[in-house]
């Protein structure tokens, strides 16, 4: 989580805070939300802070804010977690965060490593991001991947013996399945578009 931070003050020379204090959140200008885990773990956590969901909704939903959620981050914008169990999450982009099955068996799970992008929808988000084959690689740490009900909310996928989800969007809300701040270039690019997006 500090370090989703340091890259984002580091690149934008903005002012950058780390809470877990709802009434931060509620007036930020932009939220951010960092998650490394288990799905249900992760949403424990936002549950065990009295006004945090709260507190995102409104600045969020109510007020328009722009909303980067990384790797569980993203995946809790679901309307559902399907990793031990099932978990509710957000229900800002519809769909569910299922594992991953790649189609050959000699590909481990957790997906590891670093792969490039293929764009599904041209967004800010990207905008400048080399991708495709020769492009440039982000970072993936991960066993699970929202699936999006709607095709639209879909901004880029990777591969890993079949499509996997790695940035999606819908309205003021995006998140990324690969981490941003692990993804050098690609991921110092990412976060100075977010800090610049408009929705
Ligand atoms: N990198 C992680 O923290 C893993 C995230 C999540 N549990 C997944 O496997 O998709």
């Amino acid at each position: 989580m500090e370090r989703a931070a340091q890259s984002l003050a580091h690149d934008a020379g903005q002012s950058v805070v780390v809470t877990s204090d709802p009434e931060v959140v509620r007036t930020a200008d932009r939220v951010v939300l960092p998650g490394v885990g288990a799905f249900a773990d992760c949403r424990a956590g936002l549950d065990a802070v009295p006004g945090m969901v709260e507190a995102m909704t409104e600045a969020v939903k109510g007020r328009g804010r722009p909303f980067l959620g990384i790797c569980v981050g993203l995946q809790l914008l679901a309307e559902r977690g399907l990793e031990h169990g099932v978990t509710e999450g957000l229900g800002w982009i519809r769909g569910e965060v299922d594992r991953i099955t790649p189609n050959d068996p000699t590909l481990k799970i957790p997906h590891m490593g670093w792969n490039t992008l293929e764009i599904a929808r041209e967004h800010p988000l990207l905008a400048g991001i080399p991708t495709g084959a020769s492009g440039l690689h982000a970072y993936f740490v991960h066993s699970y991947h929202l699936k999006p009900a709607d095709g639209i909310d879909l901004l880029a996928t990777t591969d890993y013996g079949g499509t996997i989800t790695a940035a999606v969007a819908r309205d003021n809300v995006a998140g990324t399945q690969f981490h941003p701040e692990k993804s050098q270039t690609l991921g110092l690019a990412l976060l100075a578009n977010f800090l610049k997006w408009h929705p």
